[in-house]
């Protein structure tokens, strides 16, 4: 569904990711982790054509980025970043309305305000529709963002991608399952999803593929008992940790400062 090859991207003469080669092919979960600094939100905002990098191209369902409709992409792909704090004092359903925007002129449809009220129930944010958003918690804001990217891509198009950078900061321990369950019904759609996390128990648990990145380099890509080893993990963050295995789920529990 993406591919990218060699990518690079550099600020003036500084390399801030290297060489990387990536591909999420559809129904994917990909966690993206490494340390602080590693270049994961750099690399999320490329793969986004949120920025372009400074060699080659990223190839997003057979047609590189430039050549896409800006419109059409946006029913295809969306991007979840950080809240924002607004002067406007919009209500929650107008929030997750900006969704929709890649699908009307000036006014919603019919067909928008439905997609607008049914996310909303999904996503469990239906009692907060008629909220001020500016007033909502951190955790509150950040299923808002949420639910509006899930609203962007809802459509009849197949092979969709959402991308989310740390999609479960200032969420308690039910709504980061929440929200990681929602986005593995998406993947089970045969849509992908590339996600940053920063718990990588939860990586473990949820995503089929993960690349670990540090210092801007891809360090590797594959399976959870592949690439989350003691060896890789305390190398990569500079932490001793053992891996056991989850007895429930089998996958890698990893436990630091051990
Ligand atoms: N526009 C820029 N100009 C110069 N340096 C930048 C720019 N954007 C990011 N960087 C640097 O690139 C590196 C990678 O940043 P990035 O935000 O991608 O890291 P990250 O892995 O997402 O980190 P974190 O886990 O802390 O969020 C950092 O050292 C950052 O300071």
């Amino acid at each position: 569904m993406i591919k990218a090859v060699n990518l690079d991207f550099k600020v003036k003469s500084k390399y801030l990711l290297k060489s990387i080669d990536f591909s999420c092919h559809a129904s994917e979960f990909v966690a993206i982790v490494g340390p602080n600094g590693a270049g994961k939100s750099t690399f999320l905002s490329l793969i986004a054509n949120e920025i372009s990098p400074s060699d080659n191209e990223v190839i997003f369902k057979d047609c590189v980025f430039s050549l896409w409709c800006r419109t059409n992409l946006a029913q295809h792909k969306a991007k979840f970043s950080q809240s924002f704090s607004s002067d406007i004092p919009l209500l929650v359903k107008d929030v997750v309305m900006m969704g929709r925007y890649p699908y009307f002129q000036n006014t919603p449809s019919k067909q928008d305000i439905e997609s607008v009220e049914q996310i909303l129930r999904y996503t469990g944010l239906d009692q907060f529709s008629g909220c001020e958003y500016n007033f909502l918690s951190g955790g509150e804001k950040q299923r808002v963002h949420i639910a509006r990217v899930l609203v962007q891509l809802q459509n009849n198009n197949k092979q969709k991608l959402l991308l989310l950078d740390e999609p479960l900061n200032n969420l308690d321990v039910k709504h980061q399952h929440s929200v990681l369950k929602t986005i593995r019904a998406f993947c089970d759609k045969g849509n992908a999803a590339i996600v940053v996390l920063h718990d990588l128990n939860l990586a473990s648990e949820y995503a089929q593929k993960v690349v670990i990145l540090d210092k801007g380099i891809k360090i590797c890509q594959g399976g959870v008992k592949q690439v989350f080893t003691q060896e890789i993990l305390s190398k990569v963050y500079q932490m001793p940790c053992q891996v056991i295995e989850n007895p429930i789920s089998k996958n890698p529990l990893i436990i630091f400062g051990q």
